[in-house]
């Protein structure tokens, strides 16, 4: 379980670092970068994933998301992975699509072929990382764990959080896909990589998970309203009255003007960081 430092840099009194190793869950290379602010000898700070949308590396959010100065200022870890498994022999999708294979790895484990070996980034997510995060980072304190996303990484933190109800104190997303089951986005990832047995789509529904009784202690959801996924592919509607439905708490808020891109998340992102902040720490 060694990690690889491919580059660290001074920012916003912190370390921004990336990192690279080889995954013994994904038998691939996989590449992350984590910002650790500057903290006394010995102390533990809390931990703030950021997992990103489709054909996203790390470093999107790195670039674009903003996060240091907010992450400084309450003494969070920021870890961002990247989206899918790479490299030599892993495959992609057939018309090497924006919206499956590289960089869409959707969170899932794959069962289908050819993606089964690969494809398992739920796994990734869930259990390796964050033991390598555990014996590399000695300042992590994985008792501590928040989750956040953009996109198909708001339908990742959605449906890791939901699922791993105990590990998260708080659950935020940017323009989430919510029901991946009901959109072309979702429907074309989990046919391919789960197969057409829409029951074995429910684990990565945030929705269904819902009804299915799954909760997270808190919620907060920011999508713009000028956003052109939102109708066809997100559909915000859907978490909201599934939220309702169930009794999850939930703070879901439109945002006029806003789009889908990095500007919309990084004027928020600020927002985000101190909301899990206050959580973390209570
Ligand atoms: N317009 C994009 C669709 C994909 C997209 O919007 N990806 C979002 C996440 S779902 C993103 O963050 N893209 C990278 C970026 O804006 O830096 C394309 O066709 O490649």
């Amino acid at each position: 379980m060694t990690i690889e430092t491919l580059s660290t840099v001074r920012s916003h009194g912190g370390t921004q670092g990336v990192y690279k190793h080889a995954s013994t869950t994904t038998g691939t290379d996989m590449s992350f970068a984590v910002f650790v602010p500057d903290h006394e000898d010995g102390a533990k700070l809390p931990v703030l994933w950021y997992l990103s949308g489709l054909t996203c590396t790390h470093a999107n959010v790195v670039e674009k998301g903003e996060y240091r100065a907010a992450c400084a200022e309450h003494g969070v870890i920021f870890i961002a992975p990247d989206t899918s498994p790479r490299g030599e022999g892993v495959p992609d999708d057939p018309d090497a699509a924006y919206d499956f294979g590289l960089g869409a790895g959707f969170y899932v484990d794959a069962t289908a072929e050819p993606w089964a070996k690969n494809y398992r980034m739920r796994s990734y997510i869930e259990d390796e990382l964050p033991s390598l995060i555990l014996r590399n980072f000695a300042s992590a304190d994985l008792k501590r764990q928040a989750i956040t996303g953009h996109s198909m990484g708001g339908h990742g933190a959605l449906t890791i959080g939901l699922r791993g109800q105990d590990r998260f104190r708080s659950v935020s997303a940017f323009s989430p896909i919510v029901a991946p089951s009901r959109c072309p986005w979702g429907e074309k990832a989990l046919t391919g990589y789960l197969g057409d047995d829409r029951e074995d789509w429910h684990a990565y529904d945030a929705c269904a998970l819902l009804d299915q009784g799954l909760r997270v202690p808190d919620l907060l959801v920011d999508q713009g309203d000028a956003d052109n996924f939102r109708a066809e592919q997100l559909k915000t509607e859907l978490l909201v009255e599934a939220c309702e439905r169930n009794g999850q708490k939930a703070d879901i808020r439109m945002q006029p003007g806003y789009d889908h891109s990095y500007y919309f998340i990084s004027t928020f992102m600020a927002e985000h960081v101190a909301w899990h902040a206050e959580r973390l720490k209570a």
